[in-house]
Protein backbone atom coordinates (compact mmCIF):
# COMPACT_ATOMS: atom_id res chain seq x y z
CA UNK A 1 0.00 0.00 0.00
CA UNK A 2 1.60 3.59 -1.39
CA UNK A 3 1.07 6.34 1.59
CA UNK A 4 1.16 10.18 0.34
CA UNK A 5 1.34 13.28 1.80
CA UNK A 6 0.58 16.16 -0.78
CA UNK A 7 0.65 19.76 -0.34
CA UNK A 8 -1.50 21.67 -2.71
CA UNK A 9 -0.37 25.09 -2.80
CA UNK A 10 -1.25 27.87 -5.35
CA UNK A 11 1.99 27.71 -6.78
CA UNK A 12 1.94 24.31 -7.64
CA UNK A 13 -1.62 24.16 -8.83
CA UNK A 14 -3.04 27.41 -10.18
CA UNK A 15 -6.61 26.43 -10.66
CA UNK A 16 -7.56 24.82 -7.50
CA UNK A 17 -10.57 25.56 -6.22
CA UNK A 18 -11.50 25.26 -2.63
CA UNK A 19 -15.09 23.40 -4.28
CA UNK A 20 -13.40 20.53 -5.89
CA UNK A 21 -11.82 19.64 -2.48
CA UNK A 22 -15.69 19.94 -0.73
CA UNK A 23 -16.39 17.44 -3.14
CA UNK A 24 -12.89 15.32 -2.68
CA UNK A 25 -13.76 15.30 1.37
CA UNK A 26 -17.16 14.05 0.62
CA UNK A 27 -16.26 11.47 -1.54
CA UNK A 28 -12.89 10.28 0.23
CA UNK A 29 -13.55 9.16 3.91
CA UNK A 30 -10.37 8.19 4.51
CA UNK A 31 -8.96 11.19 3.98
CA UNK A 32 -7.79 14.27 5.97
CA UNK A 33 -7.76 17.75 4.77
CA UNK A 34 -6.25 20.44 6.81
CA UNK A 35 -6.54 24.08 5.92
CA UNK A 36 -3.24 25.68 7.12
CA UNK A 37 -2.94 29.82 8.05
CA UNK A 38 -2.86 30.76 4.41
CA UNK A 39 -5.99 30.15 2.11
CA UNK A 40 -5.84 27.27 -0.29
CA UNK A 41 -2.43 25.57 1.39
CA UNK A 42 -3.84 22.57 1.82
CA UNK A 43 -1.90 19.50 3.32
CA UNK A 44 -3.90 15.99 2.06
CA UNK A 45 -3.27 12.67 3.59
CA UNK A 46 -4.14 9.35 2.13
CA UNK A 47 -3.43 5.93 2.61
CA UNK A 48 -4.35 3.91 -0.94
CA UNK A 49 -3.27 4.37 -4.41
CA UNK A 50 -6.95 5.13 -5.36
CA UNK A 51 -7.10 8.94 -3.59
CA UNK A 52 -3.71 9.50 -4.92
CA UNK A 53 -4.69 9.15 -8.30
CA UNK A 54 -7.83 11.46 -7.02
CA UNK A 55 -5.05 13.94 -6.41
CA UNK A 56 -2.69 13.91 -9.12
CA UNK A 57 -6.39 14.07 -11.29
CA UNK A 58 -7.25 17.04 -9.74
CA UNK A 59 -3.26 18.68 -10.66
CA UNK A 60 -4.66 18.13 -14.19
CA UNK A 61 -1.45 17.68 -15.65
CA UNK A 62 -0.32 14.11 -17.69
CA UNK A 63 1.84 13.94 -20.34
CA UNK A 64 3.31 10.26 -19.89
CA UNK A 65 5.96 10.06 -22.53
CA UNK A 66 8.80 7.87 -22.32
CA UNK A 67 11.93 8.60 -22.66
CA UNK A 68 16.03 8.67 -21.79
CA UNK A 69 17.68 7.65 -18.80
CA UNK A 70 21.09 8.47 -17.81
CA UNK A 71 23.27 7.16 -15.53
CA UNK A 72 27.08 6.10 -15.89
CA UNK A 73 28.48 2.55 -15.33
CA UNK A 74 30.41 3.63 -11.83
CA UNK A 75 27.25 4.50 -10.23
CA UNK A 76 25.29 1.33 -11.86
CA UNK A 77 27.91 -1.05 -10.72
CA UNK A 78 28.38 0.45 -7.30
CA UNK A 79 24.78 0.52 -6.60
CA UNK A 80 24.19 -3.24 -7.72
CA UNK A 81 26.95 -4.62 -5.70
CA UNK A 82 26.92 -2.86 -2.61
CA UNK A 83 23.30 -1.86 -2.51
CA UNK A 84 21.56 1.45 -1.69
CA UNK A 85 23.37 2.03 1.83
CA UNK A 86 27.28 1.74 1.50
CA UNK A 87 26.96 4.07 -1.39
CA UNK A 88 29.35 7.18 -1.20
CA UNK A 89 28.44 10.13 -0.23
CA UNK A 90 31.34 12.65 0.32
CA UNK A 91 32.19 13.93 -3.32
CA UNK A 92 35.33 13.87 -5.04
CA UNK A 93 37.19 16.71 -6.86
CA UNK A 94 40.18 15.96 -8.75
CA UNK A 95 42.18 18.97 -10.33
CA UNK A 96 43.70 18.26 -13.28
CA UNK A 97 47.20 18.92 -14.61
CA UNK A 98 49.96 17.35 -16.46
CA UNK A 99 49.52 13.93 -15.16
CA UNK A 100 45.91 13.86 -15.70
CA UNK A 101 44.75 15.37 -19.31
CA UNK A 102 45.08 13.25 -21.51
CA UNK A 103 41.54 11.14 -22.15
CA UNK A 104 42.29 7.42 -20.53
CA UNK A 105 43.62 9.33 -17.30
CA UNK A 106 40.72 11.57 -17.25
CA UNK A 107 38.66 8.05 -17.58
CA UNK A 108 40.57 6.27 -14.61
CA UNK A 109 39.69 9.16 -12.75
CA UNK A 110 36.06 9.27 -13.31
CA UNK A 111 36.40 5.08 -12.48
CA UNK A 112 37.72 5.93 -9.50
CA UNK A 113 34.70 8.40 -8.37
CA UNK A 114 35.64 11.84 -9.96
CA UNK A 115 32.60 13.84 -9.60
CA UNK A 116 34.34 17.22 -10.50
CA UNK A 117 37.41 17.79 -12.65
CA UNK A 118 38.90 21.16 -11.80
CA UNK A 119 40.94 23.62 -14.01
CA UNK A 120 43.09 25.96 -12.21
CA UNK A 121 43.86 28.84 -14.67
CA UNK A 122 46.67 30.21 -13.23
CA UNK A 123 48.54 26.99 -14.92
CA UNK A 124 48.54 25.76 -18.61
CA UNK A 125 47.13 27.97 -21.52
CA UNK A 126 43.51 28.54 -22.56
CA UNK A 127 44.18 26.02 -25.31
CA UNK A 128 45.30 23.36 -22.81
CA UNK A 129 42.18 23.90 -20.36
CA UNK A 130 40.09 23.90 -23.60
CA UNK A 131 41.39 20.12 -24.09
CA UNK A 132 40.65 18.85 -20.86
CA UNK A 133 37.38 20.36 -21.28
CA UNK A 134 36.23 18.56 -24.26
CA UNK A 135 37.89 15.45 -23.23
CA UNK A 136 35.65 15.54 -20.14
CA UNK A 137 33.08 16.33 -22.24
CA UNK A 138 33.41 13.29 -24.35
CA UNK A 139 33.66 11.07 -21.50
CA UNK A 140 30.10 11.99 -20.47
CA UNK A 141 28.69 11.59 -23.39
CA UNK A 142 30.78 8.33 -24.74
CA UNK A 143 30.03 6.62 -21.25
CA UNK A 144 27.42 8.26 -18.88
CA UNK A 145 29.53 10.19 -16.73
CA UNK A 146 28.34 13.45 -15.49
CA UNK A 147 31.56 14.59 -14.50
CA UNK A 148 30.88 18.39 -13.90
CA UNK A 149 33.56 21.12 -14.89
CA UNK A 150 35.02 23.94 -12.33
CA UNK A 151 37.31 26.57 -13.68
CA UNK A 152 39.03 28.04 -11.09
CA UNK A 153 40.66 31.78 -11.40
CA UNK A 154 43.91 32.85 -10.76
CA UNK A 155 42.71 36.07 -8.43
CA UNK A 156 44.71 38.72 -8.29
CA UNK A 157 47.19 37.36 -5.67
CA UNK A 158 50.90 38.34 -5.46
CA UNK A 159 52.89 35.15 -6.56
CA UNK A 160 56.26 34.26 -8.04
CA UNK A 161 56.87 34.06 -11.77
CA UNK A 162 58.04 31.48 -13.26
CA UNK A 163 61.66 30.20 -12.74
CA UNK A 164 62.55 30.41 -16.61
CA UNK A 165 64.81 28.16 -18.56
CA UNK A 166 64.16 24.25 -18.22
CA UNK A 167 64.33 24.50 -14.27
CA UNK A 168 60.83 23.44 -13.09
CA UNK A 169 62.14 24.70 -9.84
CA UNK A 170 64.71 25.80 -7.32
CA UNK A 171 66.32 24.84 -4.49
CA UNK A 172 66.65 28.03 -1.90
CA UNK A 173 69.42 26.61 0.87
CA UNK A 174 69.85 28.39 4.15
CA UNK A 175 71.33 31.71 4.52
CA UNK A 176 71.13 32.14 0.85
CA UNK A 177 70.62 35.81 -0.51
CA UNK A 178 67.81 35.52 -3.52
CA UNK A 179 66.57 38.33 -4.92
CA UNK A 180 62.70 39.49 -5.37
CA UNK A 181 62.04 42.15 -7.94
CA UNK A 182 59.31 42.89 -9.75
CA UNK A 183 61.48 44.09 -13.29
CA UNK A 184 60.55 42.06 -16.78
CA UNK A 185 63.41 39.57 -17.07
CA UNK A 186 64.03 38.12 -20.18
CA UNK A 187 64.64 34.26 -19.48
CA UNK A 188 66.79 32.71 -18.24
CA UNK A 189 66.66 34.89 -15.28
CA UNK A 190 69.98 36.33 -13.09
CA UNK A 191 71.02 33.10 -10.60
CA UNK A 192 69.04 33.91 -6.87
CA UNK A 193 66.76 35.88 -8.78
CA UNK A 194 62.99 35.40 -8.60
CA UNK A 195 60.19 37.98 -10.38
CA UNK A 196 57.26 38.79 -8.45
CA UNK A 197 54.07 39.70 -10.21
CA UNK A 198 52.77 42.35 -7.77
CA UNK A 199 54.03 45.69 -8.78
CA UNK A 200 54.04 47.56 -5.18
CA UNK A 201 55.50 44.72 -3.72
CA UNK A 202 59.04 45.96 -3.99
CA UNK A 203 57.59 49.39 -1.88
CA UNK A 204 55.25 47.68 0.37
CA UNK A 205 58.15 45.50 2.05
CA UNK A 206 59.86 46.63 4.66
CA UNK A 207 63.20 45.33 5.84
CA UNK A 208 62.45 42.82 8.32
CA UNK A 209 59.78 41.57 6.72
CA UNK A 210 59.25 37.82 6.77
CA UNK A 211 58.56 36.61 3.21
CA UNK A 212 56.86 32.98 3.07
CA UNK A 213 56.98 31.30 0.08
CA UNK A 214 53.65 28.75 -0.29
CA UNK A 215 52.24 29.75 2.54
CA UNK A 216 55.93 28.57 4.95
CA UNK A 217 57.17 25.95 2.42
CA UNK A 218 60.15 28.26 2.14
CA UNK A 219 60.80 31.31 4.37
CA UNK A 220 63.10 34.58 4.03
CA UNK A 221 63.41 37.47 5.30
CA UNK A 222 63.95 41.19 4.01
CA UNK A 223 67.63 42.51 4.45
CA UNK A 224 67.57 45.26 2.02
CA UNK A 225 65.48 47.14 -0.69
CA UNK A 226 67.37 48.58 -4.06
CA UNK A 227 64.34 49.95 -6.24
CA UNK A 228 62.70 47.46 -7.57
CA UNK A 229 64.48 44.79 -6.71
CA UNK A 230 64.28 43.38 -2.62
CA UNK A 231 66.89 41.69 -1.30
CA UNK A 232 66.43 38.52 1.18
CA UNK A 233 68.29 35.54 3.21
CA UNK A 234 66.57 32.19 3.39
CA UNK A 235 66.08 31.39 7.06
CA UNK A 236 64.04 28.43 6.09
CA UNK A 237 65.75 26.10 2.99
CA UNK A 238 63.40 24.32 0.45
CA UNK A 239 61.96 23.97 -2.83
CA UNK A 240 60.62 26.81 -4.94
CA UNK A 241 58.28 26.18 -7.19
CA UNK A 242 56.79 28.06 -10.08
CA UNK A 243 53.95 30.48 -9.42
CA UNK A 244 54.40 29.92 -5.74
CA UNK A 245 52.31 32.14 -3.49
CA UNK A 246 53.79 35.17 -1.58
CA UNK A 247 52.65 36.75 1.41
CA UNK A 248 54.81 38.36 3.63
CA UNK A 249 54.72 38.73 7.28
CA UNK A 250 55.23 41.93 9.61
CA UNK A 251 55.25 41.80 13.69
CA UNK A 252 53.31 38.62 13.52
CA UNK A 253 50.93 39.33 11.65
CA UNK A 254 49.86 39.54 7.68
CA UNK A 255 50.91 42.87 6.08
CA UNK A 256 47.76 43.78 3.67
CA UNK A 257 48.86 46.76 2.00
CA UNK A 258 47.92 47.90 -1.10
CA UNK A 259 47.26 44.27 -2.90
CA UNK A 260 44.40 44.49 -0.22
CA UNK A 261 43.07 46.45 -3.16
CA UNK A 262 43.74 44.97 -5.94
CA UNK A 263 40.63 43.88 -7.55
CA UNK A 264 39.20 40.33 -6.54
CA UNK A 265 38.66 39.81 -10.33
CA UNK A 266 41.88 40.58 -12.46
CA UNK A 267 41.60 41.64 -16.28
CA UNK A 268 43.25 38.10 -17.04
CA UNK A 269 40.45 36.56 -14.48
CA UNK A 270 37.68 38.44 -16.73
CA UNK A 271 39.08 36.75 -19.89
CA UNK A 272 39.30 33.32 -18.19
CA UNK A 273 35.43 33.83 -16.61
CA UNK A 274 34.65 34.88 -20.79
CA UNK A 275 36.62 31.36 -21.76
CA UNK A 276 34.30 29.65 -19.49
CA UNK A 277 31.09 30.69 -20.23
CA UNK A 278 32.11 30.24 -23.55
CA UNK A 279 33.10 26.46 -22.97
CA UNK A 280 30.19 26.09 -20.92
CA UNK A 281 31.69 24.85 -17.40
CA UNK A 282 29.52 24.17 -14.53
CA UNK A 283 31.50 25.84 -11.67
CA UNK A 284 33.49 29.43 -11.62
CA UNK A 285 35.54 29.43 -8.71
CA UNK A 286 36.78 32.72 -7.39
CA UNK A 287 40.26 32.81 -5.94
CA UNK A 288 40.56 35.48 -2.74
CA UNK A 289 37.01 36.62 -2.28
CA UNK A 290 36.67 39.32 -0.25
CA UNK A 291 32.77 40.99 -0.19
CA UNK A 292 29.45 39.86 -1.71
CA UNK A 293 29.30 42.44 -4.07
CA UNK A 294 32.32 40.56 -6.24
CA UNK A 295 30.20 37.42 -6.06
CA UNK A 296 26.53 39.26 -7.01
CA UNK A 297 28.62 41.36 -9.99
CA UNK A 298 30.20 38.18 -11.09
CA UNK A 299 26.84 36.25 -11.39
CA UNK A 300 24.60 38.98 -12.71
CA UNK A 301 27.18 39.05 -15.74
CA UNK A 302 26.95 35.34 -16.14
CA UNK A 303 23.33 35.74 -16.07
CA UNK A 304 23.21 38.26 -18.76
CA UNK A 305 25.93 36.14 -20.75
CA UNK A 306 25.28 32.43 -20.62
CA UNK A 307 22.08 31.25 -22.53
CA UNK A 308 20.44 29.18 -19.13
CA UNK A 309 22.53 30.94 -17.06
CA UNK A 310 23.27 28.12 -14.82
CA UNK A 311 26.71 28.28 -14.68
CA UNK A 312 26.74 28.06 -10.14
CA UNK A 313 29.76 30.36 -8.32
CA UNK A 314 31.63 29.16 -5.52
CA UNK A 315 33.66 31.39 -3.30
CA UNK A 316 37.05 30.44 -2.45
CA UNK A 317 37.59 30.96 1.40
CA UNK A 318 41.10 31.96 1.52
CA UNK A 319 41.77 35.51 2.89
CA UNK A 320 41.23 36.84 6.27
CA UNK A 321 38.38 39.13 4.61
CA UNK A 322 36.57 35.66 3.05
CA UNK A 323 36.61 34.98 6.84
CA UNK A 324 35.36 38.24 7.87
CA UNK A 325 32.51 38.48 5.43
CA UNK A 326 31.72 35.05 5.66
CA UNK A 327 27.91 34.63 6.15
CA UNK A 328 27.53 37.43 3.31
CA UNK A 329 29.67 36.22 0.63
CA UNK A 330 28.36 32.47 1.23
CA UNK A 331 24.92 33.80 0.76
CA UNK A 332 25.36 35.40 -2.01
CA UNK A 333 27.24 32.51 -3.10
CA UNK A 334 25.90 29.04 -5.00
CA UNK A 335 28.94 26.80 -2.95
CA UNK A 336 32.10 27.70 -1.32
CA UNK A 337 35.73 26.36 -0.78
CA UNK A 338 37.82 26.02 2.04
CA UNK A 339 41.29 26.60 0.29
CA UNK A 340 43.48 25.74 3.25
CA UNK A 341 46.40 26.11 0.90
CA UNK A 342 46.29 29.72 1.20
CA UNK A 343 44.06 30.27 4.11
CA UNK A 344 46.79 28.51 6.42
CA UNK A 345 49.53 31.81 4.59
CA UNK A 346 47.17 33.89 5.66
CA UNK A 347 46.23 33.15 9.12
CA UNK A 348 48.38 31.37 11.66
CA UNK A 349 48.09 27.32 10.80
CA UNK A 350 46.49 26.39 14.39
CA UNK A 351 43.37 28.33 13.31
CA UNK A 352 42.60 26.61 9.82
CA UNK A 353 41.08 23.94 11.55
CA UNK A 354 38.23 25.87 13.51
CA UNK A 355 37.73 28.44 10.37
CA UNK A 356 36.98 24.94 8.32
CA UNK A 357 35.09 24.32 10.68
CA UNK A 358 33.05 26.90 10.59
CA UNK A 359 32.63 27.51 7.27
CA UNK A 360 31.60 23.77 6.42
CA UNK A 361 28.94 24.52 9.13
CA UNK A 362 27.55 27.83 7.82
CA UNK A 363 27.70 26.25 4.22
CA UNK A 364 25.48 23.99 5.82
CA UNK A 365 22.92 26.32 7.21
CA UNK A 366 22.84 28.36 4.53
CA UNK A 367 21.93 25.20 2.10
CA UNK A 368 25.49 25.61 -0.04
CA UNK A 369 27.85 22.91 -0.96
CA UNK A 370 31.26 22.97 0.71
CA UNK A 371 34.27 21.96 -0.45
CA UNK A 372 37.33 21.19 1.55
CA UNK A 373 40.14 21.57 -0.12
CA UNK A 374 44.30 21.21 -0.45
CA UNK A 375 47.09 18.96 0.83
CA UNK A 376 44.59 16.69 1.96
CA UNK A 377 47.39 14.07 1.07
CA UNK A 378 50.03 16.16 0.04
CA UNK A 379 52.29 12.96 0.69
CA UNK A 380 50.96 11.38 -2.14
CA UNK A 381 52.47 13.42 -4.49
CA UNK A 382 55.52 11.42 -4.33
CA UNK A 383 54.78 8.44 -2.16
CA UNK A 384 52.32 5.81 -3.19
CA UNK A 385 50.66 5.60 0.85
CA UNK A 386 49.13 8.35 2.70
CA UNK A 387 50.71 9.68 6.01
CA UNK A 388 48.43 8.20 9.13
CA UNK A 389 47.74 12.39 9.92
CA UNK A 390 46.82 12.98 6.31
CA UNK A 391 43.93 9.83 6.37
CA UNK A 392 43.24 11.27 9.78
CA UNK A 393 42.44 15.27 7.92
CA UNK A 394 40.68 13.56 5.24
CA UNK A 395 38.34 10.85 8.12
CA UNK A 396 37.97 14.69 9.98
CA UNK A 397 36.47 16.41 6.44
CA UNK A 398 33.86 13.73 6.08
CA UNK A 399 33.14 13.65 9.99
CA UNK A 400 32.21 17.25 9.31
CA UNK A 401 29.79 15.80 6.49
CA UNK A 402 31.57 18.52 4.09
CA UNK A 403 29.96 18.21 0.27
CA UNK A 404 33.39 17.71 -1.24
CA UNK A 405 36.71 16.82 -0.78
CA UNK A 406 39.01 17.74 -3.28
CA UNK A 407 42.86 16.82 -4.85
CA UNK A 408 45.16 19.11 -5.92
CA UNK A 409 48.74 18.53 -7.01
CA UNK A 410 47.84 15.01 -5.87
CA UNK A 411 46.35 14.76 -9.01
CA UNK A 412 47.38 17.62 -11.10
CA UNK A 413 50.99 16.51 -11.20
CA UNK A 414 51.96 13.88 -8.41
CA UNK A 415 53.25 10.68 -9.40
CA UNK A 416 50.05 8.42 -7.84
CA UNK A 417 46.65 10.18 -9.31
CA UNK A 418 44.24 6.99 -8.64
CA UNK A 419 45.66 6.25 -5.38
CA UNK A 420 45.06 8.75 -4.13
CA UNK A 421 41.74 8.65 -5.69
CA UNK A 422 41.17 5.80 -3.82
CA UNK A 423 42.13 6.67 -0.72
CA UNK A 424 39.77 9.27 -0.58
CA UNK A 425 37.17 7.49 -1.80
CA UNK A 426 37.76 3.89 0.82
CA UNK A 427 38.27 6.89 3.66
CA UNK A 428 35.00 8.60 2.84
CA UNK A 429 32.84 5.19 2.66
CA UNK A 430 34.40 4.08 5.82
CA UNK A 431 34.01 7.22 8.59
CA UNK A 432 30.38 7.57 6.75
CA UNK A 433 29.79 3.82 7.37
CA UNK A 434 31.02 4.29 10.80
CA UNK A 435 29.06 7.42 11.60
CA UNK A 436 25.59 5.80 10.68
CA UNK A 437 26.14 2.68 12.84
CA UNK A 438 27.39 4.49 15.56
CA UNK A 439 25.25 7.25 14.48
CA UNK A 440 27.42 9.53 16.20
CA UNK A 441 26.09 12.40 13.85
CA UNK A 442 24.81 15.07 16.80
CA UNK A 443 21.61 15.91 15.16
CA UNK A 444 22.21 19.69 13.84
CA UNK A 445 19.66 22.09 14.50
CA UNK A 446 18.74 23.49 10.64
CA UNK A 447 17.77 27.12 10.52
CA UNK A 448 14.96 28.06 8.29
CA UNK A 449 16.05 29.58 5.06
CA UNK A 450 12.74 29.81 2.95
CA UNK A 451 12.37 33.26 1.30
CA UNK A 452 8.52 32.20 0.13
CA UNK A 453 5.88 30.00 1.55
CA UNK A 454 6.45 27.97 -1.28
CA UNK A 455 10.46 27.76 -0.30
CA UNK A 456 8.85 26.76 3.35
CA UNK A 457 6.93 24.14 2.24
CA UNK A 458 9.64 22.54 0.06
CA UNK A 459 11.63 22.72 3.18
CA UNK A 460 9.40 21.28 5.67
CA UNK A 461 9.21 18.86 3.04
CA UNK A 462 12.43 17.76 2.56
CA UNK A 463 13.17 18.06 6.63
CA UNK A 464 10.18 16.12 7.20
CA UNK A 465 11.20 13.60 4.54
CA UNK A 466 14.97 13.13 5.66
CA UNK A 467 13.70 12.55 8.92
CA UNK A 468 11.20 9.94 8.43
CA UNK A 469 13.58 8.45 6.21
CA UNK A 470 15.79 7.92 8.91
CA UNK A 471 12.74 6.52 11.44
CA UNK A 472 11.55 4.29 8.59
CA UNK A 473 15.49 2.97 8.29
CA UNK A 474 14.04 3.29 3.98
CA UNK A 475 16.52 2.21 1.66
CA UNK A 476 16.45 5.28 -0.58
CA UNK A 477 15.20 8.90 -1.11
CA UNK A 478 13.85 9.59 -4.61
CA UNK A 479 13.36 13.34 -5.34
CA UNK A 480 12.20 14.35 -8.64
CA UNK A 481 13.18 18.06 -9.49
CA UNK A 482 14.04 20.18 -11.88
CA UNK A 483 16.45 23.06 -11.04
CA UNK A 484 17.80 20.81 -8.42
CA UNK A 485 16.60 22.78 -5.20
CA UNK A 486 14.51 20.02 -3.59
CA UNK A 487 17.61 18.15 -3.96
CA UNK A 488 19.54 20.20 -2.75
CA UNK A 489 17.15 20.52 0.66
CA UNK A 490 16.89 16.81 0.97
CA UNK A 491 21.64 16.66 0.75
CA UNK A 492 21.23 19.54 3.51
CA UNK A 493 19.75 17.04 5.97
CA UNK A 494 22.58 14.92 5.73
CA UNK A 495 19.74 11.78 5.83
CA UNK A 496 21.11 8.32 6.77
CA UNK A 497 20.12 6.75 3.34
CA UNK A 498 21.25 8.12 -0.09
CA UNK A 499 19.48 10.34 -2.33
CA UNK A 500 18.64 8.98 -6.16
CA UNK A 501 18.07 12.82 -7.53
CA UNK A 502 15.68 12.90 -11.04
CA UNK A 503 16.43 16.18 -13.14
CA UNK A 504 15.46 16.89 -16.61
CA UNK A 505 18.46 18.39 -17.99
CA UNK A 506 22.10 17.34 -17.93
CA UNK A 507 23.27 20.16 -16.62
CA UNK A 508 21.53 20.16 -13.48
CA UNK A 509 22.28 16.22 -13.25
CA UNK A 510 26.33 17.34 -13.20
CA UNK A 511 25.56 20.26 -11.22
CA UNK A 512 23.94 18.39 -8.70
CA UNK A 513 27.16 15.55 -8.74
CA UNK A 514 28.89 18.07 -5.96
CA UNK A 515 26.16 17.87 -3.46
CA UNK A 516 26.39 15.53 -0.40
CA UNK A 517 24.59 12.11 -0.87
CA UNK A 518 23.19 12.62 -4.31
CA UNK A 519 22.79 10.37 -6.76
CA UNK A 520 22.15 12.42 -9.94
CA UNK A 521 20.52 11.08 -12.76
CA UNK A 522 18.33 12.50 -16.11
CA UNK A 523 15.33 11.40 -16.37
CA UNK A 524 12.19 12.45 -18.82
CA UNK A 525 9.45 13.29 -16.47
CA UNK A 526 5.92 14.32 -15.91
CA UNK A 527 3.90 16.56 -13.61
CA UNK A 528 2.60 13.18 -12.88
CA UNK A 529 4.33 11.49 -10.00
CA UNK A 530 2.26 8.20 -10.29
CA UNK A 531 3.31 7.77 -13.67
CA UNK A 532 7.11 9.20 -12.55
CA UNK A 533 7.47 6.24 -9.86
CA UNK A 534 6.39 3.71 -12.13
CA UNK A 535 8.62 4.67 -14.85
CA UNK A 536 11.47 5.07 -12.52
CA UNK A 537 10.82 1.66 -10.74
CA UNK A 538 10.86 -0.49 -14.12
CA UNK A 539 13.96 1.40 -15.55
CA UNK A 540 15.93 0.84 -12.03
CA UNK A 541 14.76 -2.89 -11.75
CA UNK A 542 15.39 -3.36 -15.43
CA UNK A 543 19.23 -2.15 -14.60
CA UNK A 544 19.03 -3.95 -11.32
CA UNK A 545 20.03 -0.59 -8.71
CA UNK A 546 16.50 -1.78 -6.94
CA UNK A 547 14.05 -4.71 -6.39
CA UNK A 548 11.31 -5.84 -5.91
CA UNK A 549 10.02 -4.82 -1.55
CA UNK A 550 12.81 -1.71 -1.22
CA UNK A 551 11.26 0.78 0.75
CA UNK A 552 11.67 4.56 -0.61
CA UNK A 553 10.17 8.02 0.31
CA UNK A 554 9.37 10.09 -3.03
CA UNK A 555 9.26 14.43 -3.40
CA UNK A 556 9.09 15.99 -5.91
CA UNK A 557 9.00 19.67 -6.63
CA UNK A 558 6.01 19.78 -9.20
CA UNK A 559 3.64 18.43 -6.71
CA UNK A 560 5.15 18.90 -2.99
CA UNK A 561 4.29 15.80 -2.15
CA UNK A 562 5.63 13.09 0.16
CA UNK A 563 5.16 9.34 -0.75
CA UNK A 564 6.27 6.11 0.73
CA UNK A 565 6.03 3.31 -0.96
CA UNK A 566 7.67 -0.27 -1.97
CA UNK A 567 8.87 -0.68 -5.26
CA UNK A 568 6.11 -3.07 -7.05
N1 LIG B 1 47.11 23.17 -15.84
C1 LIG B 1 48.25 22.89 -15.21
N2 LIG B 1 49.40 22.85 -15.89
C2 LIG B 1 50.56 22.59 -15.28
N3 LIG B 1 50.67 22.34 -13.95
C3 LIG B 1 49.57 22.38 -13.21
C4 LIG B 1 48.30 22.66 -13.79
N4 LIG B 1 47.39 22.64 -12.81
C5 LIG B 1 48.04 22.37 -11.67
N5 LIG B 1 49.36 22.19 -11.90
C6 LIG B 1 50.40 21.82 -10.93
O1 LIG B 1 49.81 21.25 -9.79
C7 LIG B 1 50.13 22.01 -8.62
C8 LIG B 1 49.00 22.00 -7.66
O2 LIG B 1 47.84 22.55 -8.22
P1 LIG B 1 47.00 23.69 -7.51
O3 LIG B 1 46.94 23.45 -6.05
O4 LIG B 1 45.73 23.80 -8.24
O5 LIG B 1 47.84 25.02 -7.82
P2 LIG B 1 48.67 25.99 -6.87
O6 LIG B 1 49.76 25.16 -6.28
O7 LIG B 1 49.16 27.02 -7.82
O8 LIG B 1 47.72 26.54 -5.86
C9 LIG B 1 50.53 23.37 -9.15
O9 LIG B 1 51.42 24.03 -8.29
C10 LIG B 1 51.19 23.04 -10.47
O10 LIG B 1 52.51 22.65 -10.26
C1 LIG C 1 42.59 25.73 -3.44
C2 LIG C 1 43.38 26.78 -3.26
O1 LIG C 1 43.59 27.72 -4.24
P1 LIG C 1 44.74 27.59 -5.35
O2 LIG C 1 45.13 26.17 -5.47
O3 LIG C 1 44.15 28.14 -6.58
O4 LIG C 1 45.80 28.47 -4.79
C3 LIG C 1 44.02 27.02 -1.95
O5 LIG C 1 44.63 28.08 -1.78
O6 LIG C 1 43.89 26.15 -1.07
K1 LIG D 1 43.54 29.45 -8.58
MG1 LIG E 1 44.50 29.58 -3.28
Amino acid sequence: MAQSLHFLTPATSPTLKTQTFSKFVLSKSNLSIRQTRKPLSICAVSSDLESKSVTTKILGSENGKGGVFEVDAVTEVELKENGFRSTRRTKLVCTIGPTTCGFEQLEALAVGGMNVARINMCHGTRDWHRGVIQSVRRLNEEKGYAVAIMMDTEGSEIHMGDLGGSTASAKAEDGEIWTFSVRAFDSPLPEHTISVNYEGFAEDVKVGDELLVDGGMVRFEVTEKLGPDVKCRCTDPGLLLPRANLTFWRDGSLVRERNAMLPTISSKDWLDIDFGIAEGVDFIAISFVKSAEVINHLKSYIAARSRDSDIAVIAKIESVDSLKNLKEIIQASDGAMVARGDLGAQIPLEQVPSAQQRIVQTCRQLNKPVIVASQLLESMIECPTPTRAEVADVSEAVRQRADALMLSGESAMGQFPDKALTVLRSVSLRIEKWWREEKRHEAMELQDIASSYSDSISEEICNSAAKMANNLEVDALFVYTKTGHMASLLSRCRPDCPIFAFTNTTSVRRRLNLQWGLIPFRLDFSDDMENNLNKTFSLLKARGMVKSGDLVIAVSDMLQSIQVMNVP
